[in-house]
């Protein structure tokens, strides 16, 4: 086993040395974790997990052999731990640390060792294994106990999600749908599921799953648990379920004496009062991830923060735009107040450049894991923020953030009495508190100068005293003080001298006031390090009983950060500031604000959808429909965030949700066919939009086979007029869709156009009014280099299959500028190819027609003399067939 006590171990328990008698008792309490223990400057796994710790970390395993026998054995080293613990966490492994946790000169037979730590994929909190700029979550997912099997009712699941790294932790509940919105939202690095959730429900996140203890899921061990974290009582039964499974789980990896007293407390939040954006809208505007290789993010381009705090708190608000108007006008006003002042803005900006991770320290400093220098980026951020008032002063829209910004001046100045400004890394070694800051100290440390200032004089008055001119005082490690004394000048040496050590060239020695002063030097430093030491934690705890205020402090530079980071993102790249609460989308001269950065020249577009709008959107590919229709979408989420949007003007709704079905996500199926995916985001999008959604749909159908896709594409659309009222963009190569305007009142259309001169297509990325002429798929795929016979032969079946593709639908002589563009464009004699298409459909319509027949046949009531006849008459058509095609003549 790689995970818990290895077996041969655990076989030969009552014969192994009591060090391993002790790794095989961690092992056994920690048996889901590899276990790494501290030997010396080592983090050592054993037998089985050395084998995998060796392989997944790239090190050798050595062979360890005591009496009762041989172990594999393989050592991460302390000092490079944090590199090898990644690539554990990446390889899905839980790793328990267990450290010395006694000093081993001290030790009277084996050290003692604790588990300091449970390192997990979502509950890392070391620095050098977390990203400064993102929240790395474990979230739990958990079902209403009491709750029927087949129910899915609104309060039926609860999900809460932790980050350990800061005590955020929150808690939320729904039904399935809203489960898999959060944990998109959350993205957890880990996840845990309670007994009775179903397979699937928490599909929506691809991270590692952890089992736990179905009883970890009771709910009396949960309100037992949450009676740590203030109770229980606020939360619907789902919901408690979850919190009390997963702080229980954020406890474990604490290790052995592990608290979570810095989760201040768990947050209740109802998801429908942010903008609702499910996995699918996250991934279809690009907001987080791009599936372009290189390709930026919106989060990205709208990342101008400076600190750790503002990263992530820029990216919450992209993950949770908000519904409430004036919450969204405060953000609009301040950001307005920023983009207003240049001054402001750059000072406040450079005031934040200097801001630490204030949550982070401050869960180290509540978890005693904060080291000398953790207070002094704790002191240098608080000394940061009386600069960032100064700025904000006398801006009202600010007023609000800059009452929040308090300095913390008494947490400030005691820090700096205390801690020298530049302390060492380790704490045990001294050199930490100021002089002045305790009396004790500051007389030990005088005891231990003068012993010092005493020796250093000795050299001279022993050189009197004995008459020995080269007589040398010195120190080392090992032996303490002493006198050295040459072999030339050994009979001068007095009586009081006690040989110390003897070297090849001289004679070390002692006297009893030397001996008696460097016990006096060594008692003092050592009492001197032991008392910083205590100092310091007292000092930390003090700190730790004012992490609420750190916190407070924590979210307003947060804030502030993303505020400011908007601000110059809207002044820089030319944003503009909504106007909300808009009958529909109104935008002029809009841009995507991704593909503005990269596009040689981005063309801006309109954008005029009254509420309920369905616009269909055609043109030729890569025209740029998709880009539009998100880049309306992503003005709604922008302005709902706090944003200024890319457009000269905008004019924009608050909306409740923003459905996508676009472009990148088939490559995403996980075991689904695209199709099937694709009409699973369809139901979703037609059960669940309401007037006050936005819907983008993009090429709805096309993963099936022509008819059946549009006729779904059809379909969906007069749904969404009659039924959902929500305002829809709906990019389409039906073109036969495109006569729904003449049908339903608030169904438009609108194209981007391409022009075409010999044989080249152009490109204008502008939309227009009214339904495009043409798809150019084909141009398209000749641009792409598809070779010239395929691309002849495809102008052929384009041109061939017209009838096919607009039978019925489409009266607007689409198709018919397209056959135009296939044949005058590329200079081919138009009667002939003309003949040459017909001809083909016209073969292809007579064996559709025969093969419809004999589908229809029913042989079982067929006599044979009938089946006899009815293969002649098909044989005969068939013949007729053939020889219409070889003449090129016209249909029968
Ligand atoms: N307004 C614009 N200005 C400049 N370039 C643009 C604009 N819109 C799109 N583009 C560029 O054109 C390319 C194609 O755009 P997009 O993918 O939106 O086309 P599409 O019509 O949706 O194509 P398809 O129908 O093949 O999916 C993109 O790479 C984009 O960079």
């Amino acid at each position: 086993m790689v995970t818990g006590a290895p077996q041969t171990m655990r076989e030969r328990r009552e014969e192994l040395t009591p060090m391993l008698a002790q790794y095989v008792d961690v092992a056994e309490r920690y048996d889901d974790c590899v276990v790494l223990f501290r030997v010396g400057d080592f983090y050592k796994a054993f037998c089985e997990a050395a084998d995998e710790v060796a392989r997944i970390c790239e090190l050798t395993r050595i062979e360890r052999e005591d009496s009762t026998g041989t172990y594999t054995a393989c050592g991460v080293p302390v000092d490079n731990a944090p590199k090898y613990l990644r690539r554990l966490l990446d390889a899905d492994y839980r790793v328990a640390v267990a450290d010395q946790v006694e000093d081993a000169e001290q030790a009277s037979g084996l050290v003692d060792r604790a588990v300091t730590q449970v390192l997990t994929p979502g509950t890392v909190v070391e620095e050098e294994l977390l990203d400064e700029g993102s929240s790395t979550y474990v979230a739990c997912v958990a079902r209403d106990p009491g709750g029927g099997a087949a129910g899915d009712g609104p309060d039926e699941y609860g999900v809460a999600y932790v980050d350990v790294s800061t005590g955020e932790c929150a808690v939320t509940g729904g039904d399935a749908a809203v489960v898999d919105e959060e944990l998109a939202r959350v993205a957890p690095a880990e996840l845990l599921v309670g007994p009775a959730v179903p397979g699937g429900v928490a599909d929506a996140t691809d991270c590692m799953v952890t089992e736990r203890d179905p009883e970890e899921f009771a709910p009396d061990a949960a309100r037992d648990t949450l009676a740590d974290y203030g109770g229980a009582d606020r939360f619907a039964p789902a919901e408690r379920v979850a919190a009390g499974a997963l702080l229980r789980y954020a406890e474990y990896t604490q290790g052995d004496d592990g608290t979570l007293e810095y989760v201040r407390r768990v947050r209740r939040y109802d998801p429908r009062r942010s903008l609702r954006l499910d996995a699918t809208a996250l991934r279809g505007l690009e907001l987080f991830e791009n599936h372009a290789d290189s390709g930026r993010t919106l989060f990205d381009t709208l990342d101008e923060t400076r600190s750790a705090l503002g990263r992530r708190r820029l990216r919450a608000w992209l993950r949770r735009p908000l519904v409430d108007r004036e919450r969204i006008a405060a953000r609009h006003d301040a950001v307005a107040a920023f983009a207003d002042r240049t001054l402001v803005r750059e000072d406040v900006r450079e005031a934040l450049a200097s801001a630490y991770d204030l949550e982070r320290l401050v869960g180290r400093i509540s978890r005693g894991r904060a080291t000398a220098r953790d207070l002094r980026s704790l002191h240098d951020t608080l000394a940061a923020v009386p600069a960032m008032r100064e700025a904000l002063a006398g801006v009202d829209a600010l007023g609000e953030v800059r009452a929040a910004l308090d300095p913390l001046d008494d947490l400030r100045s005691l820090i700096d009495e205390a801690v020298v400004a530049d302390p060492p890394q380790e704490l045990t070694d001294g050199g930490v508190i100021r002089a002045g800051y305790d009396a004790e100290l500051d007389e030990i440390r005088t005891t231990a100068r003068e012993g010092r200032e005493w020796v250093a004089d000795l050299e001279a008055s022993e050189r009197e005293r004995t008459g020995i001119d080269n007589l040398e005082v010195g120190y080392n490690s090992v032996h303490g003080y002493y006198i050295e004394v040459t072999n030339g000048q050994l009979e001068k040496v007095p009586d009081d001298y006690t040989r110390r050590q003897t070297l090849k060239n001289s004679e070390r020695f002692y006297t009893p006031e030397l001996k008696r002063r460097e016990d006096e030097i060594l008692g003092a430093e050592e009492r001197a390090d032991a008392l910083e030491y205590d100092l310091f934690v007292d000092l930390r705890d003090a700190v730790a009983a004012e992490s609420d205020r750190i916190g407070d402090l924590a979210d307003a530079v947060a804030r502030l950060d993303a505020l400011a980071a908007l601000a110059t993102v809207a002044v820089e790249r030319d944003y503009t500031r909504p106007e909300m609460g808009a009958d529909g989308v109104h935008l002029d001269r809009s841009r995507h604000p991704v593909v503005e950065e990269t596009a040689a020249e981005f063309v801006p577009n309109d954008a005029a959808l009254s509420r309920g709008t369905v616009a269909l959107i055609t043109g030729p590919n890569m025209s740029g429909k998709s880009t539009y229709m998100r880049q309306v979408a992503i003005a709604v989420v922008l302005a709902q965030a706090g944003s200024f949007v890319p457009a000269d003007a905008a004019r924009l709704p608050v909306v409740d949700r923003v459905f996508t079905r676009v472009g990148a996500s088939d490559d995403i199926a996980g075991g689904e066919s695209t199709f099937m995916r694709e009409m699973r985001e369809l139901t979703d999008v037609l059960c669940d939009a309401t007037p006050d959604s936005l819907v983008v749909l993009d090429e709805v159908g096309r993963g099936t086979a022509t008819t059946d896709g549009r006729a779904i594409a059809r379909a969906a659309v007069e749904f969404l007029h009659d039924e959902s009222g929500a305002t829809t963009l709906f990019a389409t190569h039906y073109h036969g869709l495109t006569d729904l305007a003449d049908e339903y009142d608030r169904v438009v259309n609108r194209h981007f156009a391409a022009t075409e001169r010999d044989g080249d297509v152009t490109f204008l990325h502008r939309i227009r009014e009214g339904a495009a002429a043409a798809s150019y798929g084909v141009e398209v795929a000749e641009l792409a280099g598809v070779p010239d016979s395929v691309v002849t032969r495809a102008h052929d079946l384009v041109a061939a299959d017209r009838d096919g593709d607009t039978a019925g639908s489409a009266p607007d002589g689409a198709q018919r500028t397209l056959d135009e563009v296939a044949t005058n464009g590329h200079g081919r004699a138009p009667d002939a190819a003309n003949a040459a298409r017909s001809a083909t459909a016209a073969s292809d319509d007579a064996v559709a027609d025969l093969l419809a027949d004999l589908r229809g046949y029913h042989l079982a009531e067929t006599t044979p003399l009938e089946a006899l006849n009815a293969l002649h008459d098909l044989q005969r058509r068939a013949e007729d067939a053939a020889s219409d095609a070889d003449a090129g003549g016209e249909r029968p």
